[in-house]
């Protein structure tokens, strides 16, 4: 273990739905500009514990740090405002909006960050060319494949330059091909600009793009994190 200040920290997290108890004092730190892989079987926290170090979800017990401030009991504003600025998120189903084209989509974070809409196009743009999503930007989502839509949410999730990226199974519901393009252009894109990537996923091959690995199990992250 590196004595390096970790740039997002989970102590001992508790988090329980209803009578599920999710996480059960799970511990795991993310280093700036590291990738690392949150793996297990279904139902061992792995969600559960991305949404609680993402700020998307208050655990019940234990603490959530990141660049030494306490995010667990931050008030809504200021973690909102983090969570725009710092944070970008990619989930397993895009979930890009319907309605709007993939420059739209693109350029919403900027938008919402204050950039002028101009400005935020020509950026969308740019990122929607660098994730290989050329000539499509008029598409909406349902007229994308799953994997050009993947990468168009991988350009929403990057184009505010945040320093952690969480990205939840994000090659889940693609064909094999696709998902190592993804997959490619996530890992290219974070080491280039420096971002950490916390990365669920259930599967052998997504992990092994990762620096680190951190296994759950139960709701427990075991006790050595594995390298891989
Ligand atoms: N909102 C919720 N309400 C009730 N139970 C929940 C909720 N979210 C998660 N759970 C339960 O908490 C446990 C952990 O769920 P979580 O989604 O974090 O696991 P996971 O490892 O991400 O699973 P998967 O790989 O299937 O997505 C599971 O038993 C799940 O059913």
């Amino acid at each position: 273990m590196s004595n390096e200040v970790p740039l997002l920290a989970a102590r001992d997290l508790v988090k329980t739905h209803g009578r599920t108890e999710a996480l059960r004092g799970a511990s795991v730190e993310l280093r700036a500009g590291e990738i690392l892989a949150v793996t297990g079987a279904s139902g061992s926290g792995k969600s559960t514990l991305l949404h609680c170090l993402a700020g998307i979800v208050r655990p019940d017990g234990g603490s959530v740090s990141y660049a030494g401030e306490r995010l667990d009991t931050l008030p809504e504003k200021r973690l909102s405002e983090l969570r725009r600025t710092e944070f970008g998120v990619v989930f397993q189903f895009g979930q890009l909006i319907p309605e709007l084209t993939a420059l739209d989509n693109v350029a919403l974070p900027l938008m919402l960050a204050g950039a002028a809409r101009g400005d935020a196009h020509e950026r969308a743009g740019e990122w929607l060319e660098r994730f290989g999503v050329r000539g499509q930007e008029g598409l909406r989502p349902g007229e994308m494949s799953g994997g050009q839509a993947q990468r168009t949410s991988l350009a929403r999730a990057l184009v505010t330059e945040p320093k952690v990226v969480f990205a939840d199974e994000p090659t889940g519901a693609l064909d094999s091909l696709a998902g190592e393009q993804v997959m490619t252009a996530l890992v290219h894109t974070a080491r280039e600009q420096g971002t950490a990537v916390l990365l669920i996923t259930h599967d052998a091959q997504v992990a092994a793009y990762a620096d680190r690995e951190a296994r759950l199990s139960d709701g427990l992250v075991a006790p050595t994190g594995v390298t891989v």
